[in-house]
Protein backbone atom coordinates (compact mmCIF):
# COMPACT_ATOMS: atom_id res chain seq x y z
CA UNK A 1 0.00 0.00 0.00
CA UNK A 2 1.46 3.65 -1.07
CA UNK A 3 2.41 5.85 2.18
CA UNK A 4 3.29 8.52 -0.19
CA UNK A 5 1.88 9.43 -2.71
CA UNK A 6 2.64 12.73 -5.29
CA UNK A 7 0.73 13.70 -8.12
CA UNK A 8 1.40 16.43 -10.40
CA UNK A 9 3.43 18.26 -8.25
CA UNK A 10 4.82 21.60 -9.01
CA UNK A 11 7.11 24.30 -7.35
CA UNK A 12 8.12 27.64 -9.37
CA UNK A 13 10.96 29.35 -8.27
CA UNK A 14 11.27 32.87 -9.44
CA UNK A 15 13.96 32.28 -11.91
CA UNK A 16 11.81 29.87 -13.36
CA UNK A 17 12.96 26.11 -12.63
CA UNK A 18 11.89 24.11 -9.88
CA UNK A 19 9.49 21.40 -10.71
CA UNK A 20 7.17 21.47 -13.31
CA UNK A 21 4.73 18.25 -13.13
CA UNK A 22 6.55 15.09 -10.43
CA UNK A 23 4.47 12.26 -9.33
CA UNK A 24 4.93 8.30 -7.89
CA UNK A 25 3.88 6.41 -5.44
CA UNK A 26 6.20 4.95 -2.94
CA UNK A 27 4.72 1.30 -0.74
CA UNK A 28 5.19 1.20 2.66
CA UNK A 29 8.57 -0.33 3.62
CA UNK A 30 10.05 -0.21 0.61
CA UNK A 31 13.93 2.23 -0.76
CA UNK A 32 12.50 4.31 -3.29
CA UNK A 33 15.28 5.91 -4.94
CA UNK A 34 15.09 9.77 -6.59
CA UNK A 35 17.72 10.11 -9.07
CA UNK A 36 18.73 12.72 -11.54
CA UNK A 37 21.20 15.63 -13.10
CA UNK A 38 22.20 18.45 -10.94
CA UNK A 39 19.37 20.89 -10.95
CA UNK A 40 16.87 18.23 -11.85
CA UNK A 41 14.37 18.97 -8.83
CA UNK A 42 14.77 16.18 -6.53
CA UNK A 43 15.75 18.26 -3.77
CA UNK A 44 12.56 20.41 -4.18
CA UNK A 45 10.53 17.15 -4.80
CA UNK A 46 11.45 15.79 -1.33
CA UNK A 47 11.18 19.18 0.62
CA UNK A 48 7.79 19.42 -0.64
CA UNK A 49 7.18 15.71 0.61
CA UNK A 50 8.63 16.71 3.45
CA UNK A 51 6.49 19.70 4.48
CA UNK A 52 9.61 21.52 4.52
CA UNK A 53 8.53 23.51 1.20
CA UNK A 54 5.48 24.25 -0.23
CA UNK A 55 4.13 23.75 -3.05
CA UNK A 56 2.33 25.42 -5.78
CA UNK A 57 -0.02 22.56 -7.52
CA UNK A 58 -0.39 19.24 -7.44
CA UNK A 59 -1.04 16.37 -4.40
CA UNK A 60 1.43 15.18 -1.76
CA UNK A 61 0.23 12.71 0.94
CA UNK A 62 2.79 11.11 3.40
CA UNK A 63 1.34 8.46 5.54
CA UNK A 64 -2.59 9.86 4.70
CA UNK A 65 -1.30 13.42 5.54
CA UNK A 66 -0.59 16.50 3.59
CA UNK A 67 2.83 17.73 4.81
CA UNK A 68 1.67 21.55 3.85
CA UNK A 69 -0.96 20.93 7.01
CA UNK A 70 2.25 20.22 9.34
CA UNK A 71 0.60 18.16 11.49
CA UNK A 72 2.74 17.09 14.68
CA UNK A 73 1.29 13.51 13.90
CA UNK A 74 3.49 13.73 10.68
CA UNK A 75 6.54 14.56 12.18
CA UNK A 76 6.07 11.75 14.54
CA UNK A 77 6.12 10.05 10.81
CA UNK A 78 8.64 11.31 9.33
CA UNK A 79 12.42 11.47 9.61
CA UNK A 80 14.56 13.94 7.18
CA UNK A 81 18.18 13.84 6.47
CA UNK A 82 18.85 17.64 4.60
CA UNK A 83 21.80 17.90 2.56
CA UNK A 84 23.13 20.56 5.44
CA UNK A 85 23.16 19.51 8.94
CA UNK A 86 22.70 22.95 10.83
CA UNK A 87 23.73 22.71 14.20
CA UNK A 88 24.72 25.09 16.95
CA UNK A 89 28.90 24.43 17.00
CA UNK A 90 29.04 23.56 20.64
CA UNK A 91 26.78 20.99 21.04
CA UNK A 92 28.42 17.29 20.99
CA UNK A 93 27.34 14.66 19.15
CA UNK A 94 25.76 12.70 22.19
CA UNK A 95 23.52 15.15 23.14
CA UNK A 96 22.05 16.61 19.57
CA UNK A 97 20.94 12.84 19.63
CA UNK A 98 19.46 13.06 22.96
CA UNK A 99 17.51 16.35 21.96
CA UNK A 100 16.38 14.71 18.80
CA UNK A 101 15.20 11.40 20.45
CA UNK A 102 13.29 13.54 22.86
CA UNK A 103 10.90 14.79 20.18
CA UNK A 104 9.43 11.02 19.86
CA UNK A 105 7.84 8.46 21.62
CA UNK A 106 9.82 5.46 20.66
CA UNK A 107 13.25 6.16 19.51
CA UNK A 108 16.32 4.90 18.56
CA UNK A 109 18.68 3.76 21.58
CA UNK A 110 21.23 6.33 21.07
CA UNK A 111 24.56 4.52 21.96
CA UNK A 112 23.32 1.89 19.54
CA UNK A 113 22.55 3.75 16.99
CA UNK A 114 26.09 5.90 17.02
CA UNK A 115 27.81 2.09 16.84
CA UNK A 116 26.22 1.44 14.03
CA UNK A 117 26.98 4.65 12.20
CA UNK A 118 30.57 4.68 13.13
CA UNK A 119 30.26 7.81 15.61
CA UNK A 120 30.68 6.11 18.91
CA UNK A 121 33.91 7.76 19.52
CA UNK A 122 32.34 11.12 18.52
CA UNK A 123 29.62 11.33 21.02
CA UNK A 124 31.74 13.99 23.48
CA UNK A 125 33.04 15.56 20.51
CA UNK A 126 31.68 19.30 19.34
CA UNK A 127 29.59 19.05 16.12
CA UNK A 128 32.42 22.01 15.16
CA UNK A 129 35.04 19.48 15.64
CA UNK A 130 33.44 16.83 13.33
CA UNK A 131 35.17 16.18 10.05
CA UNK A 132 32.58 16.53 6.98
CA UNK A 133 32.19 12.39 6.78
CA UNK A 134 31.22 12.43 10.36
CA UNK A 135 28.37 15.57 10.09
CA UNK A 136 27.37 13.19 7.14
CA UNK A 137 27.02 10.16 9.62
CA UNK A 138 25.61 12.59 12.39
CA UNK A 139 22.84 14.18 10.26
CA UNK A 140 21.58 10.53 8.79
CA UNK A 141 21.51 9.68 12.44
CA UNK A 142 19.23 12.53 13.61
CA UNK A 143 17.30 11.66 10.48
CA UNK A 144 16.36 8.41 11.98
CA UNK A 145 16.96 8.90 15.69
CA UNK A 146 12.83 8.74 16.20
CA UNK A 147 12.35 4.90 14.47
CA UNK A 148 10.29 7.22 11.71
CA UNK A 149 7.88 5.08 9.33
CA UNK A 150 9.06 7.17 6.20
CA UNK A 151 12.84 8.04 6.02
CA UNK A 152 13.61 10.96 3.66
CA UNK A 153 17.83 10.94 2.97
CA UNK A 154 18.90 13.57 0.88
CA UNK A 155 22.63 12.53 -0.74
CA UNK A 156 23.18 10.36 2.51
CA UNK A 157 26.34 8.99 1.32
CA UNK A 158 28.00 12.09 -0.09
CA UNK A 159 31.21 13.10 1.25
CA UNK A 160 31.55 9.74 2.70
CA UNK A 161 34.73 7.43 1.84
CA UNK A 162 34.14 4.27 0.35
CA UNK A 163 34.51 2.37 3.40
CA UNK A 164 31.87 4.74 5.33
CA UNK A 165 29.44 4.29 2.83
CA UNK A 166 29.31 1.19 3.15
CA UNK A 167 28.47 1.08 6.40
CA UNK A 168 25.39 3.70 5.87
CA UNK A 169 24.44 1.21 3.56
CA UNK A 170 24.66 -1.93 5.66
CA UNK A 171 22.77 0.22 8.48
CA UNK A 172 20.25 1.36 6.44
CA UNK A 173 19.57 -2.40 4.66
CA UNK A 174 19.23 -3.12 8.55
CA UNK A 175 16.41 -0.80 8.95
CA UNK A 176 14.75 -2.11 5.59
CA UNK A 177 14.30 -5.72 7.69
CA UNK A 178 12.08 -2.87 10.43
CA UNK A 179 9.82 -2.15 7.55
CA UNK A 180 10.68 1.75 7.54
CA UNK A 181 10.05 3.27 3.99
CA UNK A 182 13.08 5.14 2.80
CA UNK A 183 12.91 7.73 0.10
CA UNK A 184 16.77 8.56 -1.20
CA UNK A 185 18.32 11.15 -3.32
CA UNK A 186 20.88 9.72 -4.89
CA UNK A 187 23.78 10.88 -7.24
CA UNK A 188 25.38 7.65 -6.85
CA UNK A 189 23.92 4.95 -9.25
CA UNK A 190 26.04 2.11 -7.23
CA UNK A 191 23.75 2.91 -4.07
CA UNK A 192 20.49 3.21 -6.16
CA UNK A 193 21.24 -0.08 -7.55
CA UNK A 194 22.51 -2.09 -4.53
CA UNK A 195 19.67 -0.57 -2.23
CA UNK A 196 16.50 0.53 -3.83
CA UNK A 197 13.62 -1.45 -4.82
CA UNK A 198 12.55 1.56 -7.42
CA UNK A 199 13.64 4.73 -8.59
CA UNK A 200 12.12 7.68 -10.57
CA UNK A 201 14.79 9.50 -12.65
CA UNK A 202 13.61 13.26 -12.78
CA UNK A 203 15.39 15.66 -15.19
CA UNK A 204 13.98 19.12 -15.78
CA UNK A 205 11.62 18.95 -13.24
CA UNK A 206 9.76 16.36 -14.67
CA UNK A 207 9.42 12.07 -13.97
CA UNK A 208 11.42 10.40 -17.40
CA UNK A 209 11.94 7.10 -15.84
CA UNK A 210 10.26 5.16 -12.78
CA UNK A 211 10.61 1.42 -12.41
CA UNK A 212 12.99 -1.30 -10.57
CA UNK A 213 16.62 -0.21 -11.22
CA UNK A 214 16.90 -3.92 -13.11
CA UNK A 215 14.00 -2.54 -15.80
CA UNK A 216 15.28 0.58 -16.37
CA UNK A 217 18.65 -1.00 -17.15
CA UNK A 218 16.66 -3.69 -19.53
CA UNK A 219 14.52 -0.55 -20.84
CA UNK A 220 17.68 1.56 -22.61
CA UNK A 221 18.17 -1.90 -23.99
CA UNK A 222 21.82 -1.91 -23.36
CA UNK A 223 23.67 -4.37 -25.01
CA UNK A 224 25.01 -7.47 -22.81
CA UNK A 225 28.72 -8.82 -24.04
CA UNK A 226 29.64 -12.62 -23.08
CA UNK A 227 33.14 -13.38 -22.89
CA UNK A 228 34.34 -16.95 -22.49
CA UNK A 229 37.52 -19.52 -23.74
CA UNK A 230 35.75 -22.51 -25.70
CA UNK A 231 37.45 -25.92 -24.65
CA UNK A 232 37.82 -26.69 -28.75
CA UNK A 233 37.42 -24.35 -31.71
CA UNK A 234 34.09 -22.49 -32.60
CA UNK A 235 32.64 -21.89 -35.91
CA UNK A 236 31.99 -18.07 -35.73
CA UNK A 237 29.18 -18.22 -38.19
CA UNK A 238 27.47 -20.73 -35.99
CA UNK A 239 27.55 -18.39 -33.35
CA UNK A 240 26.90 -15.34 -35.30
CA UNK A 241 23.71 -16.80 -37.11
CA UNK A 242 21.85 -16.72 -33.58
CA UNK A 243 19.27 -14.35 -33.90
CA UNK A 244 20.08 -12.97 -29.98
CA UNK A 245 23.54 -12.31 -30.92
CA UNK A 246 25.23 -9.01 -33.07
CA UNK A 247 28.23 -9.61 -33.16
CA UNK A 248 31.28 -12.25 -31.91
CA UNK A 249 34.95 -11.49 -32.19
CA UNK A 250 37.59 -13.98 -31.37
CA UNK A 251 40.59 -12.64 -29.44
CA UNK A 252 43.53 -14.96 -29.34
CA UNK A 253 41.66 -17.45 -27.40
CA UNK A 254 38.74 -15.55 -25.44
CA UNK A 255 35.88 -15.85 -27.62
CA UNK A 256 33.16 -12.37 -26.99
CA UNK A 257 29.61 -11.89 -27.75
CA UNK A 258 27.66 -9.33 -28.18
CA UNK A 259 24.00 -9.42 -27.96
CA UNK A 260 20.38 -8.73 -25.97
CA UNK A 261 19.09 -10.71 -22.79
CA UNK A 262 18.63 -14.31 -24.64
CA UNK A 263 21.88 -14.12 -26.34
CA UNK A 264 23.90 -16.23 -23.01
CA UNK A 265 21.26 -19.31 -22.88
CA UNK A 266 21.11 -19.48 -26.63
CA UNK A 267 24.89 -19.47 -27.16
CA UNK A 268 25.39 -21.90 -24.18
CA UNK A 269 22.99 -24.41 -26.05
CA UNK A 270 24.78 -23.83 -29.60
CA UNK A 271 27.97 -24.75 -28.43
CA UNK A 272 26.41 -27.59 -26.31
CA UNK A 273 25.39 -28.81 -29.59
CA UNK A 274 28.47 -28.40 -30.91
CA UNK A 275 30.18 -30.00 -28.02
CA UNK A 276 31.66 -27.02 -26.65
CA UNK A 277 31.76 -25.91 -23.10
CA UNK A 278 32.50 -22.39 -22.53
CA UNK A 279 35.37 -21.37 -19.81
CA UNK A 280 36.12 -19.04 -17.64
CA UNK A 281 32.61 -17.46 -18.52
CA UNK A 282 31.82 -13.95 -17.78
CA UNK A 283 28.40 -11.66 -18.45
CA UNK A 284 28.16 -7.76 -18.18
CA UNK A 285 24.92 -6.68 -17.86
CA UNK A 286 23.92 -3.15 -18.58
CA UNK A 287 23.79 -1.21 -15.39
CA UNK A 288 21.84 1.70 -13.95
CA UNK A 289 24.53 4.32 -14.59
CA UNK A 290 24.27 2.92 -18.42
CA UNK A 291 20.21 4.07 -18.24
CA UNK A 292 20.68 7.06 -16.05
CA UNK A 293 22.76 8.30 -19.10
CA UNK A 294 20.43 7.02 -21.58
CA UNK A 295 17.58 9.04 -20.08
CA UNK A 296 18.95 11.99 -19.11
CA UNK A 297 20.57 12.89 -22.19
CA UNK A 298 16.92 12.10 -23.92
CA UNK A 299 15.51 14.08 -21.95
CA UNK A 300 17.63 16.89 -22.12
CA UNK A 301 16.83 16.73 -26.46
CA UNK A 302 12.85 16.34 -25.62
CA UNK A 303 13.11 19.56 -23.59
CA UNK A 304 15.62 21.54 -25.34
N1 LIG B 1 15.45 28.67 -3.47
C1 LIG B 1 15.56 28.67 -4.81
N2 LIG B 1 15.41 29.79 -5.54
C2 LIG B 1 15.49 29.81 -6.89
N3 LIG B 1 15.74 28.69 -7.62
C3 LIG B 1 15.91 27.53 -6.95
C4 LIG B 1 15.83 27.45 -5.51
N4 LIG B 1 16.04 26.16 -5.13
C5 LIG B 1 16.24 25.47 -6.27
N5 LIG B 1 16.17 26.27 -7.35
C6 LIG B 1 16.29 25.87 -8.77
O1 LIG B 1 15.33 24.85 -9.05
C7 LIG B 1 15.91 23.81 -9.82
C8 LIG B 1 15.80 22.51 -9.07
O2 LIG B 1 16.62 22.57 -7.90
P1 LIG B 1 16.79 21.34 -6.90
O3 LIG B 1 17.70 21.79 -5.81
O4 LIG B 1 15.46 20.82 -6.54
O5 LIG B 1 17.52 20.30 -7.85
P2 LIG B 1 18.35 18.98 -7.47
O6 LIG B 1 17.93 17.98 -8.49
O7 LIG B 1 18.14 18.64 -6.04
O8 LIG B 1 19.83 19.45 -7.74
P3 LIG B 1 21.22 18.98 -7.06
O9 LIG B 1 21.46 17.60 -7.52
O10 LIG B 1 22.18 19.95 -7.66
O11 LIG B 1 21.05 19.12 -5.57
C9 LIG B 1 17.33 24.23 -10.10
O12 LIG B 1 17.35 24.85 -11.37
C10 LIG B 1 17.64 25.23 -9.01
O13 LIG B 1 18.57 26.20 -9.45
Amino acid sequence: MAIIRVEHLSKGYPGGRGVVDVGFEVDEGEIFGILGPNGAGKTTTVECIGGLRARDGGVVEVAGHDPADESPDLREVLGIQLQESLLPDKIRVGEALSLYASFYRNPFDIAELTERLGLGPQRDVAFSRLSGGQKQRLSVALALVGRPRVAILDELTTGLDPQARREVWGLLEDLRTTGVTLLLVSHFMEEAQRLCDRVAVIDSGRVVALGTPAELADRVGGAQVMTFVPSAPVDPGTIRALTAVSDTETRGEVVHVTGDAEMVADVLAALRAQGVSAGHLRVEQPTLDDAFVSLVTHGKDSHS
